[in-house]
């Protein structure tokens, strides 16, 4: 698995302070780390990648394959690009079970002819991260860890090429970030997907840096 980044982006804030992305790099390892202070760009190179957030201009490629490239016209949209992605605060919804939650991950949803084969992949995450127990349970009603496992299930339901992770413990106290850092790590180790994470944390970049690239001022250093 590679990904080959070369994009820049102009934003705007409300106060019309104007920030420039400018990002370029390679990376074939299987946990990527992209680090650096707050407001450097972690997040919209994040998004970029993902295809939340469109650039410029520049290209993005994933095993070669583009799936932004600017001259050519290519934007492949967000949910074709084969990438799961973890939100920061993991972004369950609160209204539905960790049962619906996976499934709600799923390219086609519920209602479509692939419907057993979908609801085959979700009873698959759940048995392997051990929500089976859980799975009528809403979020609040479930542990950190359990929110976490629900949250990288959902990711994973399409199986995805690679795995996008937005700051994942920092929304967590010290004690659960360290529990959390290590039940990522371990479950990380059982499935092959690589994953490129975003984090100001220099705990993370231990852990997790396969490769390590440092990001400041919209640029990776
Ligand atoms: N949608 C947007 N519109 C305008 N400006 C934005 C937008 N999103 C981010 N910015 C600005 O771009 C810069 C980089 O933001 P970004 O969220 O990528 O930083 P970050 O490295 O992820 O920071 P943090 O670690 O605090 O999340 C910041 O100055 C921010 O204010």
């Amino acid at each position: 698995m590679s990904f080959d980044i070369d994009i820049r982006k102009q934003v705007t804030s409300d106060g019309g302070r104007s920030f420039e992305l400018a990002i370029r790099f390679r990376t074939e390892a299987r946990r990527t780390v992209i680090y650096g202070p707050s407001g450097a760009g972690k997040s919209l190179t994040l998004q970029a990648i993902a295809g939340l957030l469109k650039p410029d201009e520049g290209t993005i490629r994933c095993d070669g394959q583009a799936l932004f490239d600017s001259s050519a016209r290519i934007d492949v949209p967000a949910r074709e690009r084969g990438l799961g992605y973890l939100f920061q605060d993991y972004a369950l919804f609160p209204h539905l079970n960790v049962r619906q939650n996976v499934g709600f991950g799923l390219r086609r949803g519920w209602l479509n002819p692939s419907r057993r084969h979908g609801a085959e992949a979700v009873d698959r995450w759940l048995q392997a991260f051990e929500l089976e127990a859980v799975a009528g349970q809403r979020p609040h009603q479930l542990s950190g860890g359990q929110r976490q496992r629900a949250a990288l299930a959902r990711a994973l339901v399409n199986e995805p090429r690679a795995l996008l992770l937005d700051e994942p413990f920092s929304a967590l106290d010290p004690a659960l970030r360290t529990r959390m850092r290590d039940e990522l790590d371990a479950l990380l180790a059982r499935i092959t997907i690589p994953m490129l994470m975003i984090t100001h944390d220099p705990e993370d970049l231990e852990r997790f840096g396969d490769e390590k690239l440092l990001l400041q001022d919209g640029r990776i250093a």
